[in-house]
């Protein structure tokens, strides 16, 4: 087990979050582990025995054997691959819970951009990072009284496959990413990222989450409703604007999206 503070110079570069400029910042403590069922299934035992686990505490597994993904899927383990998990521990006055995961995004879309800045990456709202179209992340938020588990999964070196979409990895695009290294950056964004939410409100993210994010006009597919229309921003809440056919708008709070492919002329 690795525990501790360690100092780092962390610059912020560009965006809402980095208008306070660069400074020093400590590192929030990282505990390691070989092998696990699952980051968030071990955070969530602990606190529900008791144990308190302080808010920026990680815990980052080399493998998982029970890794568990939204919805009751599986997340498949990948060794050298990011899998962490991390606890918000939520005080009066927090903005509503969910909107932890437009948070936990943009904390991981900052991070793939520090550390891979030359590949072309999307948000997929609220949270999922893609490339080409595909899969390389996910993040999983499970609640127990007032704490937040937040579980991420990176697909740094491999591309464990899901039964329903395509997925894709960092070293495809010649990003070579140290784990180590990327559970750093990744700790002090979410910091970072947290400060944002609770002193500067979820419209600040929204904001910091939009450049990330697919474009305006982005053909999207909501699953569970079944329902097509075009992405129309977010709304200041997090909320997903879609515009349907008709040219109204209906907000999405919840759930899965799918990226369609622009229809080209001519067919
Ligand atoms: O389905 C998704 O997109 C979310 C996947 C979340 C996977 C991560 S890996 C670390 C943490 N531990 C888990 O069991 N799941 C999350």
């Amino acid at each position: 087990m690795a525990l501790g503070h360690r100092l780092s110079v962390y610059s912020r570069a560009g965006g809402p979050f980095g208008q306070r400029g660069g400074g020093v910042v400590l590192i929030p403590p990282i505990e390691r582990t070989r092998q696990t069922g699952s980051t968030n299934a071990d955070l969530l035992a602990r606190l529900a025995g008791g144990e308190h686990v302080g808010e920026g505490h990680w815990l980052v597994a080399d493998r998982q054997t029970a890794g568990r993904g939204r919805l009751g899927r599986a997340w498949g383990d990948g060794h050298g691959n990011f899998m962490g998990s991390t606890v918000v521990q939520l005080r009066a006055g927090d903005p509503i819970a969910a909107t932890l995961a437009l948070v936990a995004g943009v904390a991981l879309a900052r991070t793939v951009a520090t550390l891979a800045p030359m590949v072309d990456f999307q948000l997929k709202w609220p949270n999922d990072v893609l490339i080409d179209g595909a899969k390389c992340s996910g993040i999983l938020l499970e609640r127990t009284g007032d704490a937040v588990v937040i579980g991420m999964g990176v697909n740094l070196v491999s591309a464990p496959e899901l039964p329903d979409r395509p997925t894709a990895c960092l070293a495809d695009k010649d990003a070579r990413i140290d784990r180590d290294r990327f559970a750093d950056v990744l700790a002090v964004a979410m910091v970072d990222a947290l400060w944002v939410w609770r002193q500067e409100g979820v419209e600040s993210v929204v904001r910091a989450w939009l450049p990330l994010g697919h474009p305006v006009g982005t053909p999207l597919h909501v699953s569970e409703q079944g329902i097509d229309g075009f992405f129309d921003g977010l709304a200041p809440d997090g909320a997903l604007r879609l515009r349907l056919g008709g040219g109204e708008i209906m907000l999405i709070h919840a759930g899965d999206i799918e990226l369609r492919r622009p229809v080209e002329e001519g067919n």
